[in-house]
């Protein structure tokens, strides 16, 4: 049934207007591609994953942007002081950034599900092989090149932590503005359980979609006010000198084929 245009409401049209920013909905070759459902009887636990290992120095922390996509917080990555061991990973890991996906509404957001189960947003904290690259433009085409941590938001109470983030967004409003922010530490948005998580090879949920992920999606979930998330949603996907402002929501990619992939939880 398609949309009547003039039926639809503006923001029914703009956000259909926005599947462009998802890239291509399938990538041809493109196997282990990210997001997916994560079929909790189908994970197979596996002894040997180990707990993560997280090291987050608070003071590498350079800026918070609009990249037209989401917001992101970027880390200095120079040197090894925000890194990232353990779980299904041989190396070390360097924390470049962490940004966010959410919905409209809080019955949806989240890239991944577990058991089709939609969270209202999801966090990812993008690391990058410093073992064996030495940017992460070129880790992000290698296989075992990046490590990214997803974490559920659920609505509940207020996060804290989550604050000094939320009271900087109306600041980067826009596409491509920027503001300074130091001194945050990406630890406090972790649960306080991250020994329990599913892990498995796919890719980037945004262009280039590049197949180099290790994911590793936390079971325990975190808490933030509906008042924070409605933050989240009054950013735009545009910039200032556009005139058609468009709200950044619905900031997710569809699900990909699962393609025979394995699925493997570090718990029972
Ligand atoms: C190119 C920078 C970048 C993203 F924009 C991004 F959205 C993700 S995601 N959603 O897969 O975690 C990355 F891993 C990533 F490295
Ligand atoms: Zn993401």
């Amino acid at each position: 049934r398609g949309c009547n245009l003039t039926a639809c409401s503006s923001k029914y049209v703009l956000s259909q207007m926005h599947p462009m920013w998802q890239g291509p909905l399938v990538v041809p070759g493109g196997d282990r591609q990210s997001p997916i459902d994560i079929v909790v009887r189908k994970s197979i636990f596996d002894s040997k994953l180990k707990p993560l290992v997280t090291k987050y120095d608070p003071h590498t922390c350079q800026q918070i942007w609009n990249n037209g996509y989401s917001f992101l917080v970027e880390y200095d990555d120079t040197t090894d002081k925000s890194t990232l061991q353990g779980g299904p990973m041989e190396d070390k890991f360097r924390l470049c950034q962490f940004h966010f996906h959410w919905g409209e509404t809080n019955a949806w957001g989240s890239e991944h599900t577990v058991d089709k189960k939609l969270f209202p947003a999801e966090l990812h904290l993008v690391h990058w092989n410093s073992d064996k690259y030495s940017l992460f433009e070129e880790a992000v085409m290698e296989d075992n090149g990046l490590a990214v941590i997803g974490v559920f938001l659920k609505v509940g109470k207020r996060h804290e932590g989550l604050q000094k983030l939320v009271d900087a967004l109306p600041a980067i409003r826009h596409k491509n503005s920027v503001v300074e922010f130091n001194r945050f530490d990406p630890g406090c948005l972790l649960p306080t359980n991250t020994d329990d998580y599913w892990t498995y090879h796919g890719s980037l949920t945004t262009p280039p979609l590049t197949e180099s992920v290790t994911w590793m999606i936390m079971k325990q979930h975190i808490e933030v006010s509906h008042e924070q998330l409605a933050v989240f949603r009054s950013l735009l996907f545009t910039s200032a000198e556009e005139d058609m402002q468009k709200s950044m929501v619905n900031n997710f990619r569809v699900q990909q084929p699962l393609r025979g992939r394995a699925v493997r939880s570090s718990f029972n």
